[in-house]
C-alpha cells in the first residue's frame, strides 16, 4: 500500500542531492517548514452523526471549472527535475484525477504541450518579470491554449535566501530550462556559484519589485481571464484585493518558502475568509498531506486547496502515474472523512466542522 511517505522516501533516494533540497527546502531558519502542518494539526474536526453518508460526492466548482474533488497542484518550476516528461506526466495526472493544474511560469514544458495533454482545468503562475512584454506574449499563449485563470504569485518580490540552494550552489541543471520564457532572460538562471543560488539571483535581476496594487490595472486590462492572487496572509490585503477585483485568493506562505517567521497559510484563512466575505474565491495551500487537510481548510471557509510537493514526489516515484497516486490517496481519504465527518457534500462544511486553537491576531 503506497502512502505520500512512500512517495516522498522514493523521490529523496532517487533525486540528487541537490534537487532533493530545491524541492525540500525552506528559507531562512527554515522555520516555516514545518508551522503550516503543525497548525493543521492543532485544528480538530467535529463529526456529526447519523447523517445519510450512503453516497458522498467530493465535486465541486472552482472559478467555474468541474473538479472531482476541491484539489489541485501548487505551481512549482521545472518539474522536470523530478521526472523526463515534466508538466506534460503532471498534466495527465491532474486530469485524470479531476484536479486543477497550476502551472508555473518556470515550467521545463511549453504551455502548449502542457495544455495539450490536460483534460483538467489550467491556470497559470507568473511572476511579475521586468520585461512585461515577456508576460504580455505568456498571458496571449495561456489564452490560446485554454487556460482558465491567471495565478499572480505576490509573496516574492525576489526569492528568498534558503539555505540548502546557497550552500549547493544550486542551479538548474543542463538540459532542463524555463522553456517559456526567452533564453536571454533565463540565461543568469544557469551557471552556478558556491554559496549562491542562481535561482535567488536571478530573480533579484528579472523579478520587478518595484510593483504596487495599482499595477494589477495593467494585467487585468491585458486579458479577459480571472486573476488570483497567491501568497496573500492578512485581511488587509484580502480586502485590498477585493478592491481590485480579483476573482481569487490563494492563502499561502510559499510552503515555507519565502517569509521565514510568517504566520502559516493555515492560521491566516479564517480572517481572510471572514474578509472576503464570499466576494471572491479563497485556496488555501501549503503542509497539505492528508484529506482531513482538505476537510479542515472547507470548514474554515476555503473553497479548495493546493498541494505542492508531494506531487512532485508522485512525480519522480513513476511519472504520471506517481501524481495521479498521491491525488488519489488524497481524494480517497477525503472521501473517508466526509462519511465519517457526517458531510456528504462539499457544502456540508462549515464552521461548526472544526475546533480552532485560540489564537489572535492583533
Ligand atoms: C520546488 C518548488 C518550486 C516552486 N515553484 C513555485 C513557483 O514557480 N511559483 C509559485 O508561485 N510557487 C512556487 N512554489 C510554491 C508552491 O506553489 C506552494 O506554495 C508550496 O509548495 C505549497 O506547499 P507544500 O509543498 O507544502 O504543499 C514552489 C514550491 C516548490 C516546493
Ligand atoms: O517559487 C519558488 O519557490 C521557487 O522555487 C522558484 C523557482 C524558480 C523560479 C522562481 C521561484
Amino acid at each position: 500500500m503506497l502512502t505520500l511517505r512512500t512517495y516522498e522516501a522514493a523521490a529523496k533516494g532517487r533525486l540528487p542531492g541537490p534537487v532533493w533540497d530545491f524541492l525540500a527546502g525552506g528559507s531562512g531558519t527554515e522555520s516555516m517548514l514545518t508551522a503550516g502542518r503543525e497548525a493543521l494539526d492543532r485544528i480538530r474536526l467535529r463529526p456529526r452523526c447519523l447523517v445519510d453518508v450512503s453516497r458522498c460526492d467530493p465535486g465541486t466548482e472552482l472559478l467555474g471549472a468541474r473538479l472531482a474533488a476541491p484539489l489541485g497542484i501548487a505551481p512549482m518550476a521545472y518539474h522536470r527535475l523530478a521526472d523526463p516528461e515534466g508538466e506534460v506526466a503532471t498534466a495527465r495526472a491532474a486530469g485524470k484525477a479531476g484536479a486543477l493544474l497550476t502551472v508555473s511560469m518556470f515550467a521545463s514544458r511549453t504551455l502548449e504541450d502542457i495544455a495539450a495533454a490536460a483534460s483538467g482545468p489550467l491556470w497559470l503562475q507568473l511572476y511579475w518579470l521586468k520585461r512585461r512584454d515577456l508576460l504580455v506574449d505568456l498571458v496571449h499563449r495561456a489564452e490560446a491554449a485554454g487556460f482558465r485563470a491567471l495565478v499572480l504569485t505576490v509573496d516574492a518580490p525576489r526569492v528568498a535566501s534558503r539555505p540548502r540552494d546557497a550552500a549547493n550552489g544550486f542551479a538548474v541543471p543542463p538540459g532542463i530550462r524555463a522553456v517559456n520564457l526567452s533564453s536571454e532572460v533565463m540565461a543568469a538562471s544557469h551557471g552556478s556559484r558556491d554559496g549562491e543560488s542562481a535561482i535567488a539571483r536571478h530573480s533579484m535581476e528579472q523579478f520587478d519589485a518595484s510593483i504596487t496594487w495599482d499595477d494589477l490595472a495593467w494585467l487585468r486590462e491585458l486579458t479577459s481571464l480571472p486573476l488570483v492572487l497567491k501568497g496573500v496572509l492578512t485581511a488587509e490585503d484580502a480586502e485590498l484585493a477585493v478592491k481590485h477585483g480579483v476573482s481569487g485568493l490563494i492563502v499561502s506562505n510559499h510552503g515555507g518558502r519565502q517569509l521565514d517567521f510568517a504566520r502559516s497559510a493555515p492560521e491566516c484563512l479564517p480572517e481572510i475568509v471572514a474578509a472576503v466575505d464570499g466576494r471572491c474565491q479563497v485556496v488555501l495551500d501549503g503542509g497539505i498531506r492528508h484529506g482531513a487537510d482538505i476537510a479542515k481548510a472547507l470548514c474554515m471557509g476555503a473553497d479548495a486547496v493546493l498541494t505542492g510537493r508531494p506531487a512532485l514526489w508522485g512525480l519522480s516515484h513513476s511519472g504520471a502515474e506517481g501524481v495521479a497516486g498521491v491525488l488519489r490517496l488524497l481524494i480517497d481519504e477525503f472521501e473517508e472523512v466526509m462519511a465519517l465527518m457526517g458531510a456528504p457534500t462539499v457544502a456540508d462544511f462549515g464552521p461548526s466542522g472544526v475546533t480552532l486553537p485560540t489564537c489572535r491576531h492583533t
